[in-house]
């Protein structure tokens, strides 16, 4: 397909790896022509009589660059030589950072280790790099960073990060470093539109605007960065491993500091409370969470119903770091006694995990029909999703309780919470606080979760798929709890809250010791501790969940009950270019190719409660497809139907 036409004039200077850049940062489908001109572009382009200005923008590229220090330099070029980029490889950070079939991670690896570096100088503050695929089979490995605030590295940077994974040998790579961040404080680049011929291109001059801002990374001076590395059990991790330690300390004055084999919330955890100043060890976070969970338990109301919670919780542990991690605590819980299967000794993500049980709603490895009834959780691969479940009599099936339960479970619980702190009258008494409550769901989401939701009269919102986006969301609230379907989620608290719930609780104990109102302040403080802050994390949900179970006497078959799922169906189909999907209303339409949205609609309703959505994956090379429907066959023939669709539309990929 023809993109957009823009004509960029560039000065003889700019290198050419440029143009390809602002392809990929714009992400429009732009069709680029390159000049190259000495002096002013606009005159240049005039003066050539052949060219008539085209119905098109022209964009004018200027680019003053002063050498990188010469020791610097030669120590990335020495370094980056140890780390070819395989032949053909092309790497996009996608949802989740970039994952691949491991053997071809390592300059992969090194690259993001000086992005890493670059952007903790820049921020003066920790970064985190974790080496995982969390629910890929166990060849392949990616790596994702953790900005300063653990959360996923801010957006406007994954497209260096796509550039500088993809720059062609070291010298490419050094020329992009030079472009990109001003390393020894004197690059200068201008970028302007100067032919403007519809708003479109305003859009673009903006996304240039925002690239070219300087990121003015000083070396010389600098206070020296800090890049804490972490990787889960698969193999081939060790290796990319000091790939990236390498990538770290070839930006000089960084350190790489080795936290071991954690599960990827962890080190987000660890990250962020290094940028706080708290102590971020391993142990440090085992602490934090079982004080907080234990502190839910002491809370739990006085009744009999907590005694019909059993005890006994059943854990697949993907065969993955959460397992390991899980069976250390199991000790420490108090009533809860949790049997960890899959620790470790099988094949990681093989008929196990999180994402098998969601996707496939089978039993996963070592659990049958013995354990019918009895509440059971997955974790993925790297610990950051949970879902939970249970095994339907004499068979292999399970029904499944998913991240829009959890939601639903987790916001049900808070919203309790703040009734009992502010009273019916909620937001109007004095000396209270108005929190805010939200929920933040995607397309994903089962439609009775989200019926479910609003009937609770619950402020639900969507965003695109992965977790960046439903994170920044989430944030807009003083309570913003935000699940995909998949189990990847949290609940986050915003510091002006905190700081109100933390006196508040002070005044409480001082006036009315004990009361629902006092003991309700007690649990949201033990429920943003316990939480991870950071990301979504398996295991801190599990201890919400269970905390949550017992306080409301439920078992996991009265949890199940709050609402009916409609029956889904989610397919892939591998075209020949995924990225002609383009999305609007956060992923439920799609705006390119054109006519294909109406085919789906015209699709959808012939189904009662028909609803169906495509969108490109940004973890796999494929297309998804998601139907549901008021039954199960209807939800299958529909999404049967739109893979058609799209294979029509944009070609099934045969190879
Ligand atoms: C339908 C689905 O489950 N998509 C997953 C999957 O993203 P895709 O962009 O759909 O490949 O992996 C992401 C990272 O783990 C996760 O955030 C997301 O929810
Ligand atoms: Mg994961």
């Amino acid at each position: 397909m023809k993109g957009i036409p823009i004509w960029l004039v560039v000065e003889s200077c700019v290198p050419d790896h440029t143009v390809w850049l602002i392809r990929s940062l714009s992400g429009l489908r732009v069709d680029i022509q390159f000049f190259r001109s000495e002096g002013e572009p606009l005159r240049w382009l005039r003066e050539r009589e052949s060219v008539a200005l085209p119905n098109s923008s022209v964009v004018s590229v200027v680019v003053k660059e002063e050498e990188m220090n010469q020791l610097q330099q030669s120590a990335l070029l020495n370094a980056a030589s140890r780390f070819p980029i395989p032949a053909g490889a092309k790497f996009s950070y996608g949802t989740s950072g970039f994952r691949a079939d491991a053997s071809l991670l390592e300059s992969t690896l090194f690259r993001v280790g000086i992005l890493a570096a670059l952007r903790s100088i820049q921020t003066r503050s920790v970064i985190g790099l974790m080496i995982t695929a969390s629910h890929n089979q166990v060849s392949d490995n990616g790596v994702k960073l953790a900005d300063p605030s653990g959360g996923m590295l801010t957006q406007s940077w994954e497209p260096f990060a796509d550039t500088l994974a993809n720059a062609s040998d070291p010298h490419s790579l050094l020329q992009f470093l030079e472009l990109c961040f001003c390393l020894t404080c004197s690059i200068h680049v201008e970028v302007s539109v100067l032919v403007e011929s519809e708003i479109f291109f305003c859009l673009l001059k903006q996304l240039l605007g925002d690239f070219i801002k300087k990121e003015n990374i000083i070396l010389e001076g600098a206070p020296a960065g800090e890049v804490l590395l972490g990787r889960d059990t698969r193999p081939s991790g060790e290796t990319l491993h000091e790939a990236a330690k390498q990538g770290i300390t070839s930006i000089m004055g960084t350190t790489a500091s080795d936290m071991g084999i954690l599960t990827t919330p962890q080190l987000h955890w660890m990250v962020r409370a290094k940028n706080k100043g708290i102590e971020a060890t391993e142990l440090n976070y085992y602490n934090q969470m079982l004080t907080s969970f234990r502190c839910l338990l002491d809370y739990i109301p006085q009744g009999d119903s907590s005694k019909n919670v059993s005890d006994k919780l059943i854990v697949d542990g993907a065969d993955g770091v959460g397992g390991a991690k899980l069976e250390n605590l199991k000790t420490l819980l108090g009533y809860l006694t949790i049997d960890v299967r899959n620790c470790g000794e099988g094949v990681l993500n093989e008929g196990v995990g999180a994402d098998y049980v969601q996707k496939e709603k089978m039993v996963p490895r070592n659990f049958g029909p013995a354990d019918a009834g009895m509440r059971c959780a997955s974790l993925d691969g790297d610990a950051d999703r949970l879902v939970y479940f249970y095994v339907i009599s004499n068979s292999n099936k399970i029904d499944l309780v998913d991240g829009d339960k959890i939601l639903s479970l987790f916001a049900l619980f808070l919203k309790e919470q703040l009734f009992l702190l502010n009273g019916p009258e909620d937001g109007k008494t004095n000396n209270s606080y108005k929190a805010s409550l939200g929920v933040v769901q995607t397309a994903y989401a089962n439609g009775a979760s989200t019926d479910y939701l609003k009937q609770m009269r619950l402020e639900v919102v969507m965003t695109p798929t992965g977790v960046k986006h439903l994170h920044e969301k989430a944030a807009d609230y003083d309570i913003g709890i935000y699940f995909e379907a998949n189990g990847h989620g949290t609940v986050l608290f915003s510091d002006a809250f905190l700081s109100w719930l933390e006196i508040k609780n002070q005044e409480l104990s001082s006036t009315s010791k004990d009361s629902d109102q006092h003991k309700a302040a007690l649990r949201l403080l033990a429920v943003s501790r316990l939480i991870n802050q950071a990301v979504g994390d398996a295991l801190s949900g599990l201890f919400l969940v269970e905390a949550i179970l017992k306080h409301m006497g439920w078992s996991i078959h009265k949890w199940n009950e709050l609402y009916q799922d409609l029956p889904s169906r989610q397919l892939k189909v591998k075209v020949v270019d995924r990225t002609a999907v383009i999305t609007a209303n956060a992923e439920t339409k799609v705006v390119s190719p054109t006519g294909i949205q109406e085919a789906i609609d015209a699709e959808t309703d012939k189904y009662p409660k028909g609803r169906c959505f495509i969108r490109p994956s940004g973890t796999e090379d494929v297309v998804r497809v998601y139907a549901e429907a008021s039954n199960q066959e209807s939800a299958d023939d529909l999404a049967k139907s739109v893979v058609r669709l799209v294979e029509q539309y944009l070609g099934f990929d045969h190879s």
